[in-house]
């Protein structure tokens, strides 16, 4: 692996400069930002370009329906929380969800973590105001911290540099778990046989035994388990702050391609996708597959021009659309996008968000979502896809492996009230482990219906 440092010259790799980037922090100190960029782009990279081409040709296989992706993650993973018992938590539930929807699906599960860089934050407004005070908005750890006094709510370069180097330890657990034994698909399915032993959970047991038996058929004719030890997950953010994108973005030398080296898979948020903005322009010239966040407002016109823009040799795998339109719109909002693009003629793997549409205010004031709106929603996009003879390619959530209280129901009816015990998110809410697995139950009868 030959990487060259990030000024080498790709054509067009800096034109971003010369467009609008929005949602970015306003830095209030322009040499240390610069000194924060330098380090980073002499820094060694997070994930080299052979594992982000090995995930294009996974994407590619879910975007034909040979595989199914599972993305999920913190909304905003923070610097407090890198630590182990969390991230193996994470890791852990979605490989116990991933068990669960690879029967359901009956083909590979592409396993991928809104992790390891997820410390950048879109709002929808650049200030907060509480009290009759104002203050710049928390834009995730990687740029102000969340308590609200002017020092901790001004931005800091120096938190490129942090989140860079959480993000390395952060891999660095994953890659150990993952490779090291501790994801054996026996001991994950001896996870998911726990949280079966809840009676909340009773209406998923047919699905437990039949992954049961299927387990005890695959040993009895003597299927290698130490091969299933090992198990391939990648990483994932938004690619929100372009200063620390370039920064950590690298040519491989043989190909002579650009990567942007934080993350296996980059998208674009639903408030960053305008096809002349600075963050569509910068992610054209990068090679890693990508991503777009689609809205219900995205006209069939705007997803044409993002394939054109963002995939112009029709590289499979290359585009992931993540759809998030509501559960209540996505049955009106979606066909049209999905018929155009189907006629287009380019591949897209599509992808449901089922989270980011359907954010209410509980009636006690908390950001929340319901977990009915939330499954209703991915409901809808496995009825769109079928009726369009498209492919429905995978899911995107927000999730923690704590047992949190930030979304509203599940079998263990989590209520208004319930809210408070222990709401812990700094943007939005997050299913919790078992509400997690309680959705990768029900989403793989539907892949299986
Ligand atoms: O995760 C998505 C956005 O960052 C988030 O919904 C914005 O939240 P806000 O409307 O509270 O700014
Ligand atoms: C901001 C996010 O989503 P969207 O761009 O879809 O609003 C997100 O996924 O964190």
């Amino acid at each position: 692996m030959t990487l060259v440092a990030h000024d080498a010259a790709v054509d067009g790799l800096d034109r971003f400069r010369t467009l609008v980037a929005k949602q970015q922090p306003t830095w209030p100190d322009a040499e240390a930002l610069g000194q924060a960029v330098a380090r980073l782009s002499a820094a060694p990279p997070l994930v080299v370009p052979a594992e982000a081409d090995l995930l294009t040709t996974r994407l590619a296989a879910a975007g034909r329906g040979e595989a199914f992706l599972l993305q999920g993650g913190d909304c905003a993973e923070t610097f407090a929380d890198a630590h182990a018992d969390r991230i193996r938590n994470k890791i852990r539930t979605i490989l116990q969800m991933a068990v669960v929807l690879t029967h359901g699906a009956s083909t590979p599960v592409v396993k991928m973590g809104r992790m390891a860089g997820q410390y950048a934050k879109p709002r929808s407004s650049d200030e907060e105001t509480r009290d009759g005070v104002t203050l710049p908005a928390y834009r995730g750890d990687m740029v102000n911290s969340h308590d609200f006094s002017p020092e901790a709510r001004r931005p800091d370069p120096q938190k490129l540099v942090e989140g860079y180097e959480i993000s390395a330890a952060t891999l660095n657990v994953l890659r150990a778990f993952t490779t090291g034994g501790s994801a054996d698909l026996r001991r994950v399915h001896e996870w998911n046989r726990g949280f079966m032993r809840n009676p909340a959970y009773s209406r998923y047991e047919r699905t437990a035994d039949e992954i049961d038996r299927a387990i005890r058929f695959m040993d009895a004719c003597g299927a290698d388990f130490d091969a299933l030890r090992t198990v391939e997950m990648y990483v994932s953010h938004e690619a929100l702050l372009l200063d620390y994108e370039r920064a950590l973005t690298r040519v491989d030398a043989r190909s002579g391609k650009a990567y942007d080296t934080s993350g296996h898979f980059l998208w674009i948020g639903e408030r960053t996708r305008d096809i002349d903005g600075a963050h569509v322009e910068f992610l054209s010239h990068v090679s890693n597959p990508i991503g777009v966040k689609l809205g219900p407002t995205t006209s069939p016109g705007d997803a044409i021009a993002l394939i054109e823009k963002l995939n112009p040799a029709g590289r499979p795998g290359r585009l992931t659309f993540i759809t998030r339109m509501g559960s209540g719109r996505i049955r009106e909002a979606l066909p049209p996008l999905v018929a155009a693009v189907r006629d287009h003629g380019s591949p897209v793997t599509w992808v449901t968000d089922p989270m980011h549409g359907n954010t209410i205010t509980s009636d006690s004031g908390y950001k929340t979502r319901r977990f009915d709106d939330v499954l209703d929603e991915v409901r809808g996009f496995f009825e769109v896809h079928r009726a369009a003879g498209t492919v429905p390619g995978g899911l995107h959530v927000e999730l923690t492996g704590d047992d949190v209280t930030e979304v509203l129901g599940g079998s263990e009816e989590i209520d208004d009230a319930g809210l408070a015990l222990r709401y812990e998110t700094l943007v939005d809410p997050r299913l919790n482990h078992q509400q997690s697995l309680e959705m990768a139950f029900q989403v793989a009868e539907m892949l299986r219906a």
